[in-house]
């Protein structure tokens, strides 16, 4: 199968866990919640995305005919050095397109490779290392992995107690809440310490990348 990649860069995690990692982001063009097209977004399923994921035509993106011309491409972003390779699969939503030669082909390359999905898709089995990120109104299956980062608050009705309850019944290692960035970025951040200092299981995440200047 080939691969439709928005864009891929080096930089640094600039979320959750492994915050401050080097890593080389794949960004894989489409998700199954949002078209991406800003006049679906108040349609949509998930309608704060900070992202654009559409086609193929951002820096190191484009079409991949096979899963080595784009786990050789991924490398060539690392360099040369084998230590310690780190790949962060996004979007998009990347479980449209991760398949078992994708895997492979970045396995063989030294790479542990990690994904940010909207869990409403099984996760490769092959990923070492998987995080979720639940939308309100959507169906997440995919209720294990390495951490659950609950983008706080969501738009519209957002996510009932009830269901963030049920969300701390999963088979999570790490509870993580990230402040939504859009217009009233500081009152949600306000609202994520909230989060946490009412739910203690929970840590608080900031997309460090945006304070950063990085990618
Ligand atoms: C762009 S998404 C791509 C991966 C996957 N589709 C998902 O939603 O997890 C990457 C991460 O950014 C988060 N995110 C997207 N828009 C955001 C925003 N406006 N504020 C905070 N986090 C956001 C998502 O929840 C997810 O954790
Ligand atoms: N530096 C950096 N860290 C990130 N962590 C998750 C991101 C994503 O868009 O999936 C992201 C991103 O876009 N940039
Ligand atoms: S699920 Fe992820 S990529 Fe898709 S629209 Fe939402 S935040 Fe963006
Ligand atoms: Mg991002």
């Amino acid at each position: 199968m080939s691969y439709a990649v928005k864009e891929m860069f080096l930089t640094l995690q600039g979320e959750g866990v492994h915050g401050g990692r080097r890593a080389v982001f794949l960004r894989f063009a489409g998700c199954n919640l949002w078209t991406g097209r800003e006049r679906d977004r108040a349609d949509a399923v998930c309608r704060f995305c900070d992202t654009d994921f559409v086609g193929t035509d951002g820096d190191g993106g484009g079409k991949f005919a096979t899963a080595a011309a784009l786990a050789d491409a991924a490398q060539d972003f690392w360099g040369p050095n084998r230590e310690l390779r780190y790949i962060v699969l996004t979007g998009g939503e990347p479980m449209l397109q991760i398949d078992d030669a994708l895997v492979d082909a970045l396995h063989d390359r030294g790479f542990t490779i990690a994904i940010e999905s909207n869990g409403t898709l099984p996760v490769h089995p092959g990923i070492d290392w998987v995080c979720i990120s639940p939308k309100a109104g959507s169906d997440v299956i995919q209720q294990s992995g390495n951490e659950l980062k609950l983008v706080w608050p969501q738009p519209g009705a957002g996510h009932s107690a009830q269901e963030v309850d049920a969300m701390e019944r999963w088979a999570f290692d790490h509870l993580l809440v990230q402040p939504l960035d859009d217009a009233a970025a500081a009152a949600n951040v306000q609202a994520a310490i909230a989060f946490v200092m009412e739910r203690p299981r929970w840590r608080l995440t900031l997309q460090s990348h945006k304070y950063l200047g990085l990618r």
